[in-house]
Order: C-alpha cells, then sequence, then structure tokens
C-alpha cells in the first residue's frame, strides 16, 4: 500500500528529512508538505516536487504526519490539526520537549503518537533519530517512523523519559562539534596558520577521529592516549583543558539543554 507523508512545517530539519526522503527512494509524488509561507512553498515544490497543502489538507490526504515545527508553535498546530485528524492517522512529533501525551491530548482519542529526535546530519545521511512510542503508537508505527528516518541515518528506541538527554546529546550534538571547531580554527589563526588552511586541517583531524571512534571499537580514553606521547604537544594542550574545565562545562551545558528540553515541554516556551 502506497503511504502518503506530509512534513507538517518544513523548516531546517523538516526540509533535511525530506531532501534525505527522497534521496532514500521516496516519491515526490507521496510527499506533501506544509509551510506558514507560500514563497517558501513554491520554494520547496521547485527544489522537490512535493506537493505544498494546507495542515488541513495534510490531515485529510496523509496517513503520516511529521510535525516539525517549534515546539512554542505546536500547540496551535494541533488545535488546527484536530478537527480534521482521524485517530487512524500516525502523528509523529519532531519537537524538542513535546511530550507524546501533550498531542494525545489535543487529537482524536486513540491517534498513535510517536516522538522522535533526529539531528541535522539527516541532511547527509548521517543523522540519529531518537524514538519513542506514544501510549496508542503500535510497534508498527515504531517501525514505520524507522523506516522513514533510518533511510537517513541511524535509529534507536529509547524510553520516552530518556528523550530529553538525548535531545542534549545527539540532537543539539552537531552543534558542539561546529563550535569546537571554529574555537580551533581561531586557535590556528593565532598560531599564524591562513584560515582556510586551519579549517581544513581541523575539519579532516575530526573526520579521522569520528571515523576512528565509530569504527575501530576502541574506548574514547585509548584512543586519546593513543595520541598523547609522553612530555609531547597533546599532553600540554590537554592539561589546558582541565586547567579551564571544558570538561565540566561540557557536562554543564548538556545538563542546561536537557532543562531546556523539559522546560519546552508545556508548550509555552
Ligand atoms: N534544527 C535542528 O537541528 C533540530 C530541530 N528539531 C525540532 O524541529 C522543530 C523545528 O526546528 P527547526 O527546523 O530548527 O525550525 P524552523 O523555524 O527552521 O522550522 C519550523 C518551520 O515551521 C513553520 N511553521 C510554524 N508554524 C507553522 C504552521 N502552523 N503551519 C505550517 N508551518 C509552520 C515555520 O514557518 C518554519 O519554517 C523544532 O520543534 C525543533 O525542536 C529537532 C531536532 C533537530
Ligand atoms: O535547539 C533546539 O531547540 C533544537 C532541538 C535539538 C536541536 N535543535
Amino acid at each position: 500500500m502506497t503511504q502518503t507523508v506530509a512534513v507538517l512545517g518544513t523548516g531546517k530539519i523538516g526540509e533535511a528529512l525530506l531532501s534525505g526522503m527522497i534521496r532514500a527512494g521516496w516519491r515526490s509524488a507521496d510527499l506533501l508538505v506544509t509551510t506558514r509561507r507560500s514563497d517558501r512553498a513554491e520554494e520547496l515544490r521547485n527544489r522537490y516536487g512535493v506537493e505544498p497543502v494546507t495542515n488541513a489538507e495534510a490531515a485529510k490526504r496523509a496517513d503520516t504526519l511529521i510535525l516539525a515545527v517549534k515546539p512554542q508553535d505546536m500547540g496551535k498546530l494541533l488545535d488546527e490539526l484536530a478537527p480534521h485528524t482521524a485517530s487512524d492517522r500516525l502523528v509523529v512529533s519532531a519537537a524538542a520537549g513535546i511530550t507524546t501525551a501533550f498531542i494525545e491530548e489535543r487529537l482524536a482519542a486513540g491517534t498513535p503518537v510517536v516522538r522522535v529526535m533526529p539531528n541535522t546530519p539527516v541532511l547527509v545521511d548521517e543523522g540519529m533519530s531518537v524514538i519513542s512510542a506514544g501510549s496508542h503508537a503500535t510497534p508498527a508505527h515504531v517501525a514505520h517512523t524507522e523506516e522513514i528516518f533510518g533511510g537517513v541515518g541511524k535509529t534507536l528506541r529509547v524510553p520516552e523519559s530518556q528523550q530529553d538527554a538525548a535531545t542534549a546529546l545527539s540532537g543539539s550534538g552537531p552543534a558542539y562539534f561546529y563550535f569546537l571547531v571554529e574555537a580551533m580554527t581561531d586557535a590556528g589563526i593565532l598560531l599564524g596558520l591562513p584560515r582556510a588552511q586551519a579549517h581544513d586541517l581541523i575539519v579532516q583531524a575530526a573526520i579521522g577521529a569520528a571515523v576512528m571512534l565509530r569504527d575501530s571499537g576502541e574506548h574514547p580514553v585509548k584512543l586519546r592516549e593513543a595520541v598523547t606521547s609522553p612530555a609531547g604537544t597533546t599532553i600540554s594542550a590537554i592539561r589546558e583543558l582541565e586547567n579551564h574545565g571544558v570538561r565540566a562545562a561540557l557536562i554543564a551545558a548538556l545538563e542546561a539543554a536537557r532543562d531546556r528540553s523539559r522546560a519546552l515541554a508545556s508548550g509555552n516556551g
């Protein structure tokens, strides 16, 4: 049976997912999008050949609705969808903080809801999407969600109680690495390298390190020890990172992200 999937609120993450679904073999004809602005709708139609529709039309025509609006816009979107969404539709939310219960309360009784926290590397098929079932979602609904998000990276099922932590780690995670690359590129400038060269050196170091982390099966401590020669350069840098509390800063940062995700649960921001 052909499944129609609609992405509601096709902004950064919605478009990243949409582009990945098309790469993974979804037919444009089976994909609908909704946007707030008509120029954005036309942009998506021209770029991907998908049909822009209203939220109400998406609710009527799509088997699966992927909600990708900001948490603060979710209450309003659900109010708009409620009169048009039959309880046999699968509703997948990608919004940080918003619980499956928040969505279930606002839609027809028994509507299956799945909560997903993806990340922007879905754009390059290296996404990490963390998935939890709501109270009416069956294993088939979760499997269908895994099929969609598994086409653009890895998926992991977690209890919904762990979603805020997952948001702090993998949802926001890419931003931390971009921040580190940006800071280390500046350090390269300080050390006298041209910016473009500093950028290339640190990006390739990051790619190499990421592949080793993924493929070597070694603990990160072991990998770091292999770089850290006695009385060498690396240990001098590591001492400064420890002196400046970088480890503690990362723990505090991820705790703050987790707390922010929890605070977004009200949908008020
Ligand atoms: N950007 C990211 O890395 C990630 C974002 N998310 C979640 O995805 C959601 C969207 O985030 P972004 O894509 O970054 O934001 P965004 O602002 O780029 O996208 C949201 C889009 O929804 C549209 N929109 C708002 N209300 C609408 C409505 N009633 N009907 C149709 N369209 C509507 C907006 O015009 C906007 O284009 C958030 O809930 C966020 O927590 C989840 C994982 C990663
Ligand atoms: O910053 C945010 O709130 C969203 C959720 C995870 C990544 N971006």
